[in-house]
């Protein structure tokens, strides 16, 4: 092991609410089940011994039931105690990744973050349930019968201390192997996922470009690589397997050779004998499973570094009610610099959008009009220079709070799977009457066509809005923002791709909305900007610094 997982791993089991009950259970029950298969071999040698009775055979009959009714419900604690674990941990990632600031998204496939919440936690849920209860009820088992293998005879006693430190460095050697497999496998599902959701996201995409066949080699490249990692590591994890039953034979051959050695030399009698095989066959069966918590651990090594780095990934920073201010007045940029990583985008940008006005932002592609809103949500910070709103840092309102007060509106507006209703209350974050909402269709020229739907607010979208035209998507985030009532509206080119007729009914809607707002637009075309107070025009980096041109249209 390079690095000590301990640490992290206790972290972590701090930082989820665990079902500590259930653990307990597991414990506790797998102890009694290591107590009971200690007392069966005793038994058999008093049996042997012509200890036969009708107490000798209740006792025998407790036992084995005792056995099989402990082993099976224990089955049921621990199923009850893997999935309540690995509840509490996906819970615990998912609230942290939606707390993340948004520069940890950049660059960081989402498939590697479904497969923290869906593969990583089944591996740290398998390690945490059965950990105390397999670590306890093994040593249990092993030391227990160790020391009743001593008060039998030492010098089969000391064969089996001479063969545990073998065994165990051959389990150390496979858990390494099984580790690094798993490790490949990890990757593999981790890259498959990624790929799957990035094409499923744009089906649309695929098939305008025909390119069903390319995308079906690309996939069949990452599942063919899945393929053959988990191929091997099958027929690694089998060879493996042989040798531990090779190892657990010479073990068993052993055994038998010096226990009728023994006998034969009147040094032990047989039923010494067949009590001593049956605990060293406990002892054996400790030790694997000993083994295989190893292993366990090894394969959950780097779950618990991967998820252990995602918790430690510093969260948003809400800020303090305390903070709590109006938010009100202009809204000024003073000499921003901001760069994304070593990249500049702004340089010493200044202007100031009157409250209550629209401001226009024009400039080439790359000139950092996307960055302006990206730094006016606080989902960077600038480098340098300040964004104020009424003479205030923006930074200082609560994150939360500040972040309620911008309504947003981008090219492509953001529709989930669930009814128009869900859709247009995405967001807003108090009780809407139904009034209001249906002011709210109107003002964003839903009506129509939302009555023409078949069930009207209770139609069902698909992923992305699937169900409704270009215009009517907008139309309907549009809805969302009349509820969500920001004082602030930043619109990303809201009708860069719509048809004449739907632009003009997201105009009607946007021209509702902006009223008494102050409102910032990236616009391309002049249609966009006819409306606007004042133009600000981005120059970006290949034209120098990007000192802004006010002007009015
Ligand atoms: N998350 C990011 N990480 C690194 N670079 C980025 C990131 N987002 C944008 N950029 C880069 O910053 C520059 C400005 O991007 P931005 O999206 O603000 O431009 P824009 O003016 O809105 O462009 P467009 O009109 O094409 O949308 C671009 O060169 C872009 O490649």
């Amino acid at each position: 092991m390079k690095q000590p997982i301990w640490k992290p791993f206790f972290r972590l089991l701090h930082q989820a609410r665990l079902p500590y009950f259930y653990i307990l259970l597991y414990t506790l029950l797998s102890i009694s089940a290591s107590q009971l298969y200690l007392l069966f071999p005793s038994y058999t040698q008093k049996i042997m011994q012509g200890n036969i009775n009708q107490t000798m055979a209740l006792m025998v009959a407790a036992v084995v039931l005792g056995q099989a009714f402990v082993t099976s419900v224990n089955q049921f604690v621990l199923a009850a105690a893997s999935a309540k674990v690995t509840l509490r941990f996906r819970e615990m990632i998912w609230g942290q990744i939606l707390r993340l600031p948004v520069p940890f998204f950049d660059g960081q496939p989402s498939g590697n973050l479904i497969s923290r919440i869906t593969q990583d936690t089944s591996k740290l849920s398998d390690l945490t349930a059965t950990l105390p209860g397999n670590v306890l009820s093994s040593l249990y088992m092993f030391f227990g019968a160790f020391g009743i293998l001593f008060s039998y005879h030492w010098k089969l006693a000391a064969l089996e201390a001479v063969m545990i430190p073998f065994l165990y460095g051959l389990g150390v050697w496979q858990g390494r192997i099984q580790f690094s497999w798993n490790q490949k496998i990890q990757e593999k599902i981790a890259g498959l996922t990624g790929h799957l959701s990035e094409i499923l996201s744009s089906p649309a995409l695929v098939k305008g470009f025909c390119a069903e066949e390319w995308e079906t080699k690309r996939g069949s490249g990452w599942i063919s690589q899945l393929f053959q990692a988990d191929f091997f590591r099958s027929l690694i994890n089998t060879l493996l397997l042989q040798l531990k039953n090779l190892a657990s034979l010479i073990h068993t051959v052993a055994m038998i050779g010096l226990g009728l050695w023994m006998i034969s030399r009147k040094e032990i009698t047989i039923d010494v004998w067949v009590a001593f095989y049956l605990y060293s066959q406990n002892l054996l069966n400790s030790f694997s499973r000993i083994m295989s918590i190893w292993t366990t651990v090894k394969s959950a090594q780097g779950a618990v570094r991967r998820i252990t780095e995602l918790m430690e990934e510093a969260t948003e920073t809400s800020g303090s009610p305390a903070d709590s201010g109006f938010v009100q007045g202009d809204i000024s940029f003073r000499d921003v610099t901001f760069s994304y990583g070593e990249k500049p985008v702004l340089e010493h940008l200044t202007f100031t959008a009157a409250e209550g006005k629209m401001t226009a932002l024009i400039g080439s592609s790359g000139a950092g009009k996307t960055t302006v809103f990206q730094l006016l949500e606080r989902f960077y910070t600038p480098d340098r220079g300040m964004i104020r709103i009424g003479g205030r840092d923006i930074s200082s309102f609560p994150l939360e709070e500040w972040r309620r007060m911008i309504g947003y509106a981008p090219q492509a507006p953001f529709l989930f799977s669930g009814t128009i209703r869900e859709n247009i209350l995405y967001g807003v974050h108090r009780p809407v009457t139904d009034q209001e909402l249906c002011r709210a269709i109107q003002d964003s020229c839903c009506e129509e066509f939302i009555s023409a739907m078949p069930h009207g607010l209770m139609t069902r979208l698909g992923e992305n809005g699937s169900g409704l035209s270009g215009g009517q998507r907008q139309r309907l985030s549009l809805a969302r923002l009349f509820l969500q009532n920001p004082r602030i509206l930043l619109l990303d080119e809201v009708t860069a791709n719509l048809d004449p007729e739907s632009e003009y009914m997201v105009e009607l809607a946007l021209a509702r909305l902006r009223k008494g707002r102050t409102t910032l637009v990236i616009a391309h075309r002049r249609s966009a900007v006819k409306d606007a107070d004042q133009i600000i025009v981005l120059k970006g980096q290949e034209s120098g610094p990007s000192v802004p041109e006010r002007s009015l249209l």
